[in-house]
């Protein structure tokens, strides 16, 4: 099957600002894939690059199309909400849903309208009297009613509460992912995205520092809970990142803990922020030594 994006080599700076640096990565269909970094990492840039609003050096191909010079094209076939999205406050939902109509080829009030009956936001309801998290479930609403390929969501549930951000991926993930299409979601939400995910990417600085499918990272990577008397033993294996799991402390090791260390703990799964935190920790959220 051929990827959905394929990025070669992908770079951009800002003045000197390298935002971006040699990014290679493909997302075949069917994907569900987190885009994670710290604050700055280059999550909105990419985004951007990716729906040709901002032009990188590298090869790439978005739906098998330059987004740059063939963007409208793509925009017929991709759906993106920005992270600073908005919809126009004055408007009513129905004029929203006729708007969109007359915008996109491939949009469908009658399925807007089935994905509206899933939420509290009514037909007759002006945007400007919704709450935060009913905007964010109408844009999903508007933008999932499109027969596209790709879904690109920049932070799409920041600023609303739990629940809220649980009924968006709830509706996400069965309205529109069919098995077929693919999205990629940045978000900070580390912890609560990891049940919807395919796949993780991971930048930090403009780098990729991780690309994998959620299935070869159980694979690949391990942790190894032990007692606090056998930290001393066990950070001389090099973990990539020692913490506390469920009280105990741990250590995480990319591949099998080496034969010295094994018999020091018990194996144990690591969540994502485990890894997320081991491969791009900021100097101040290291771990003390000792
Ligand atoms: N228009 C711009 N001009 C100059 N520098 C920029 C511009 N936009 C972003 N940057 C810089 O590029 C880097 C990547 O920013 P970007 O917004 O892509 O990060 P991000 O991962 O989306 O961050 P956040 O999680 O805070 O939204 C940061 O260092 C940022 O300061």
């Amino acid at each position: 099957m051929n990827p959905l994006i394929e990025a070669r080599h992908l770079g951009l700076h800002y003045g000197r600002k390298a935002a971006l640096q040699d990014l290679n990565f493909s997302i075949a269909p069917g994907r569900v894939v987190g885009l994670l970094g710290h604050n700055g990492a280059g999550k909105t840039t990419l985004m951007k690059t990716l729906v040709g609003l901002k032009r990188a050096q590298g090869e790439l191909k978005v739906l098998g199309l330059d987004p740059v010079t063939q963007r409208g094209d793509l925009l017929s076939s991709l759906c993106y909400i920005p992270d600073v999205a908005v919809l126009p406050r004055w408007a009513k939902v129905s004029e929203l849903v006729t708007l969109m109509g007359g915008l996109q080829p491939k949009f469908s009030a009658e399925r807007a309208h089935a994905l509206l009956r899933r939420t509290s936001v009514g037909l007759n309801d002006k945007v400007k009297h919704l709450s935060k998290g009913m905007v964010t479930q109408l844009h999903l609403a508007l933008i999932a009613a499109i027969d596209a390929r790709l879904m690109i969501l920049d932070e799409p549930t920041l600023g609303l509460d739990v629940m809220s951000r649980k009924s968006f991926y709830e509706m996400l993930i069965d309205e529109w992912c069919d098995g077929e299409r693919s999205v990629l979601i940045s978000t900070h939400q580390v912890e609560e995205v990891e049940s919807l995910l395919s796949d993780v990417m991971m930048l930090d600085e403009g780098r990729l520092v991780l690309n994998i499918s959620l299935e070869e990272m159980d694979s690949r990577f391990v942790a190894l809970s032990h007692d606090p008397e056998a930290a001393e033993a066990v950070a001389a294996g090099h973990p990539l990142l020692r913490y506390r799991m469920a009280g105990r402390p741990a250590a995480l090791f990319d591949g099998v803990p080496p034969e010295t260390v094994a018999h020091l703990g018990q194996r144990v799964r690591p969540s994502l922020v485990d890894l997320f935190m081991a491969l791009t920790r900021k100097p101040e959220i290291q771990p003390r030594e000792g």
